[in-house]
C-alpha cells in the first residue's frame, strides 16, 4: 500500500521548495498547479469554457490564456474566482488522480499530491496524510511580493483568497515551519518522513 501525502500551505508559503526536497529524495510529486496550466492549453475543453465566461480579452496576441490578466480579474472578485474554479478544478482533479494511480501501479511506496487548495476544495479524502508548509503572514507577504513583483495590495488579495495558513496548520497531520532557512525546512521534512516511516 502506497502512502499518499497531501502537501499544502498558502500562496508562497514554500510548497514548491518542499516539493523539490521530495524530488531529491526520489519521492514522486503530482503538482496541481502544473496540471492547472496544462488543462487550459489551446484545444482543451476548459480553454473554450474560459473564453465563453471571461471573453476573448483574456487572450494574448497568440491566443493563449493571459494568466496575468485572468489573475488580475479573479483574485479581486470571488464570484469570478468561483466561476474559474468551476471550469478548471474538475479537469485538474481527474488528471491528478490518473497520475497518482499510475505511480501506485508502478509500485511507488510514497506519492505526494501538491495541492494548494487541498482544504478549500475539500480534497483531503484523496490523501492519507496532510502536510502543511507554514510561514508567518509577514514573511509570506514579503516573499510573495519579492518572487512575483506584486504590489502589497495584489499580494494581499492573493493571500486573502485562501484559508489562512495558520488555520490550515491546525487541520494538518504534520506542519513544517518555513520561516527559517531552507536547511531547517529540509531537516523538519526528513524528521516527519522518518516519523511516518517513509525514510
Ligand atoms: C488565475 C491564474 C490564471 C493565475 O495564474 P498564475 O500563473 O499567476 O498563478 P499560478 O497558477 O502559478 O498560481 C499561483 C498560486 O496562486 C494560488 N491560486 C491559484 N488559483 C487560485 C484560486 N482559484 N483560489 C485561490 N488561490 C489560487 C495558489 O496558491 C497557487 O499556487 C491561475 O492561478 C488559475 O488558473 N487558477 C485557477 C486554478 C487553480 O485553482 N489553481 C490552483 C490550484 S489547482
Ligand atoms: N526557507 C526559505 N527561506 C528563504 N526563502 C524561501 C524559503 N522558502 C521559500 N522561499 C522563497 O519564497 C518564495 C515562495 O516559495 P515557494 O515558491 O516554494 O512557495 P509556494 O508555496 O510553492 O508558492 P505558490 O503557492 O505560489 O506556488 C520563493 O521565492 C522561494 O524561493
Amino acid at each position: 500500500m502506497a502512502l499518499i501525502i497531501g502537501l499544502t500551505g498558502s500562496i508562497a508559503s514554500g510548497k514548491s521548495t518542499v516539493s523539490h526536497m521530495f524530488h531529491d529524495l526520489n519521492i514522486p510529486v503530482v503538482d496541481a498547479d502544473k496540471i492547472s496550466r496544462e488543462v487550459v492549453n489551446r484545444g482543451e475543453k476548459a480553454y473554450q469554457e474560459i473564453i465563453d465566461v471571461f471573453g476573448e480579452g483574456i487572450l494574448t496576441k497568440s491566443k493563449i490564456i493571459d494568466r496575468k490578466k485572468l489573475g488580475a480579474i479573479i483574485f479581486k472578485d470571488e464570484t469570478k474566482r468561483n466561476q474559474l474554479n468551476g471550469i478548471v478544478h474538475p479537469a485538474v482533479r481527474e488528471r491528478m488522480l490518473e497520475k497518482r494511480d499510475t505511480y501506485v501501479e508502478a509500485g511507488e511506496k510514497c506519492i505526494v499530491l501538491d495541492i494548494p487548495l487541498l482544504f478549500e476544495s475539500k480534497l483531503t479524502h484523496f490523501v492519507d496524510k496532510t502536510l502543511v508548509v507554514f510561514v508567518d503572514e509577514d514573511v509570506q507577504l514579503q516573499r510573495l511580493m519579492e518572487r512575483d513583483g506584486y504590489t502589497e495590495e495584489e499580494a494581499d488579495q492573493r493571500i486573502q483568497s485562501q484559508i489562512p495558513v495558520k488555520e490550515k496548520a491546525k487541520l494538518a497531520d504534520a506542519v513544517i515551519n518555513n520561516n527559517g532557512t531552507i536547511n531547517e525546512t529540509n531537516q523538519q521534512l526528513k524528521q516527519i518522513l522518518h516519523d511516518w516511516q517513509v525514510l
